[in-house]
């Protein structure tokens, strides 16, 4: 026994005498192994992975969609992960009925049917025999023949339906609306449809918003061809993963609310349609001429309705949905890399898998990214490395239909990631346009992203010798905020909102995008469509594979920093500015109506206070992070701890788009409307307390922990 002892505490006092690889000689270790990290990602592998990942559909819920989670599962361990683990979930998915198909009707007086919309898309050259590809349809439409006359609502966002109420006088309740896709989430075009009363809506995309100006219609050309149609789930979600299992994973033992009665499912039904249907529809309106801005680019009068006119004027519109919702198994792949340091500290990547059809980029741009980082990694631990902290890299299923992989994840292990998280990178597609880059992360990311950018080359023809940075810098500078490239809020709609929204995880994501000066939430034009293929992205996005390449770098890089620096690389100094600038701006809302703030008696200096009082405590963080004994692995540790927790939500009105400060913004919303007005400025006043404790509650964290 005492042999034992004293081997034990010689252990013990060898352990902590050893000579300390200094913190310098460890840091350049560190930055040595991100540059190879960075470096072994390469262009080739990555058009590759894409290759191989999109040559079948693999929809969420189907056996395609299983055996390329295996494959991925497989292809990981051969990487060299500590552990790659296949997790599943019975969740509420929704698919056409085969034997009854979705189409859309104009019918005539004794119910005959004059014209039907298409019931597929022409398949694009060289997947002619490729069968089970699902047809267009909105996931979770409910089922239904209602027949009306057509109402055209624009985009159907709140401020459409607005203006065809208050200004144009037109009543939806019991017409079918027919609007286009584009600026917000679908989702939230339905729910504005079915408040406003009617009992369907069609979604169609308007050559305005998915055919670039100058460009072909693919496969010669990028643009959505007239037969193309957006599929996409129409859920109000509102964060809850699975609609029958809200809250809690959705595992075999788990209680089940009835199908009718799940979260978030729309009470009418929904379809979407490609422009040459469209126009059948929308040419025989009659009604008012609609202002200029809900004009699209075809060649009818979009007229608002309701109805038709001259030979069509007997006739009506009948939607025939017999799509089925139905339990399904899906998987998440779990692969981990175990930290040498604090294992229990996790950095995640995590995009999903499922696609509607091939899935060429969205989402298997952003799993070939994935692949090739993984690959990366795996050899870099071949080589000796080994992060501070566990990595962990998730493929993620049936984000299609509601982020259902990555939510029922961290439903399942809410409790471990709340504590152990540190940041989430969204790796869903990694490119939407041919521009530059595209970054929306929480403020405390935007330092690390810069420092990032700064060591990837630009992947721009003629551009090899300047950095990703500058290349960004130019094409898409933050002119009204400050001297470096734009980095936007973080909305949802993507794998990230649990770990964001629910879980408070510091989250990023970036991808090649387009010119920003055009419209943001319309995506791009194949989108959703049986168009996007490998071709597409080989063909016009990135032929020489580097922008994707770039694109791996920089969630590599962020992924890599985050996992092996000693303290954790976020800027608390750039989350005070955001809160101070969100503050005033939310401010300046309520300062629209300064006799009613006057009246109720409402003020922001609780919140103006709270934000002076977080920039104080961020200040006084920062400064004793200068002196931190970086030697002494606790007082790093309670450091890091502090660095890890923050504050956002989507907006009501575009799950899209991100909110600061969301509840005093939905409390002010078209307020000078409000049925109550003294009601609704007490709610403001209450919002305005919410936010204010939070702010001040974020402050305490970072304030000394003695
Ligand atoms: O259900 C949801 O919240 C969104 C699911 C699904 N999301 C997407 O298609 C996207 O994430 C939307 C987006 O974030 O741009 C596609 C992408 O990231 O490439 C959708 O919008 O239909
Ligand atoms: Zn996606
Ligand atoms: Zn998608």
């Amino acid at each position: 026994m005492v042999v034992m002892a004293i081997f034990f505490f010689g252990f013990i006092i060898g352990w902590f005498a050893k000579p300390t690889h200094s913190e310098t000689e460890k840091q350049k270790d560190s930055s040595k192994f991100l540059k190879e990290f960075l470096e072994e990602m390469k262009a080739e592998n990555i058009k590759q992975h894409l290759r191989k990942f999109t040559q079948l559909p693999h929809l969420a819920g189907t056996e395609q969609n299983l055996k390329y989670a295996e494959q991925i599962q497989r292809e990981w361990q051969e990487f060299g992960l500590d552990s790659v683990d296949l997790v599943h979930y019975d969740v509420l998915l929704s698919y056409p009925n085969k034997t009854q198909p979705n189409y859309i009707s104009i019918v005539d007086l004794l119910g005959n049917e004059i014209f039907n919309t298409s019931l597929a898309e022409p398949v694009p050259e060289g997947y002619e025999d490729i069968s089970d590809i699902v047809p267009p349809y909105s996931a979770f439409s409910a089922k239904g023949q209602p027949e009306a006359e057509l109402v055209y609502v624009n985009y159907g966002r709140t401020e459409d339906f607005f203006q065809l109420q208050r200004e144009m006088g037109i009543n939806v309740t019991g017409k079918i609306v027919i609007v286009r896709y584009g600026k917000i989430f679908r989702g939230n075009k339905v729910k504005n449809a079915i408040l406003s009363g009617a009992k369907g809506i069609i979604m169609f995309s308007d050559p305005a918003d998915y055919c670039a100006d100058g460009v072909q219609t693919y496969p010669k050309g990028w643009n959505l061809p007239g037969g193309g149609a957006q599929r996409g789930n129409v859920l109000n979600l509102n964060g809850a993963g699975d609609p029958l299992t809200p809250g809690y994973p959705a595992k075999e033992y788990t209680y089940r609310s009835k199908l009718e009665e799940g979260v978030g499912l729309p009470k009418i039904p929904v379809h979407p349609i490609g422009y040459h249907d469209a126009i059948y529809l929308l040419k025989n309106m009659g009604g008012p001429i609609p202002p200029n801005n809900w004009k699209g680019a075809l060649n009818v009068s979009y007229r608002i309705g309701p109805g038709f006119i001259d030979d069509y004027k007997n006739f009506t519109v009948r939607l025939n949905i017999h799509t089925n919702n139905q339990i399904a198994r899906i998987y998440n792949v779990i692969g981990q890399i175990r930290g040498a340091l604090e294992p229990d500290r996790y950095v995640i990547l995590g995009g999903h898998r499922d696609a509607w059809v091939f899935g060429g980029i969205d989402p298997m741009s952003g799993a070939a990214v994935v692949h090739e980082t993984v690959r990366s990694a795996g050899r870099l631990l071949n080589n000796g490395w080994r992060p501070k902290r566990t990595i962990i890299f998730a493929s993620w299923d049936a984000e299609e239909f509601g982020l259902q992989g990555s939510t029922e994840w961290a439903e399942d292990n809410a409790k471990l990631l709340q504590e152990r998280a540190v940041a989430y990178i969204n790796a869903d597609s990694a490119i939407e346009g041919m521009y530059t880059l595209r970054v929306d992360c929480t403020p405390s990311l935007h330092t690390l992203v810069y420092d990032i950018t700064r060591q990837i080359s630009s992947p721009e023809e003629g551009e090899e010798n300047i950095s990703l940075y500058e290349s960004w810098h130019k094409r898409d500078n933050w002119t009204n905020n400050r001297d470096a490239p734009r980095i936007s809020k973080l909305g949802s709609g993507s794998d990230f909102e649990a770990y964001f929204i629910r879980l408070g995880i510091a989250s990023g994501r970036a991808r090649y995008t387009k010119d920003k000066k055009t419209e943001r939430y319309s995506s791009y034009p194949v989108y959703h469509s049986v168009y996007e293929t490998f071709e597409i992205v080989d063909k016009f996005y990135d032929p020489s594979f580097r922008r994707l390449e770039a694109v791996a770098r920089v969630r590599g890089g962020l992924i890599f920093s985050i996992a092996d620096s000693l303290v954790l690389p976020f800027n608390v100094n750039e989350y005070a500015n955001s809160i101070n600038m969100y503050a005033l701006s939310i401010s300046q809302i309520g300062e629209r109506h300064p006799e009613q703030m006057q009246k109720y008696d409402v003020s922001f200096n609780s919140l103006f206070s709270a934000a002076a009082n977080f920039t104080a405590a961020t200040s006084d963080f920062h400064e004793r992070l200068q002196s931190l004994n970086t030697a002494d692995p606790l007082q790093v540790r309670i450091v890091n701890d502090q660095l890890m927790h923050i504050i956002f939500a989507p907006s009501s009105h575009n799950k899209y788009a991100g909110e600061s400060f969301p509840g005093i913004y939905d409390a002010l919303f078209d307020i000078e409307n409000a049925a109550d007005p003294e009601k609704s400025w007490d709610e403001v006043k209450r919002q305005i307390s919410i936010a204010s404790f939070t702010v001040h509650a974020a402050a305490m964290t970072l304030a000394s922990a003695a």
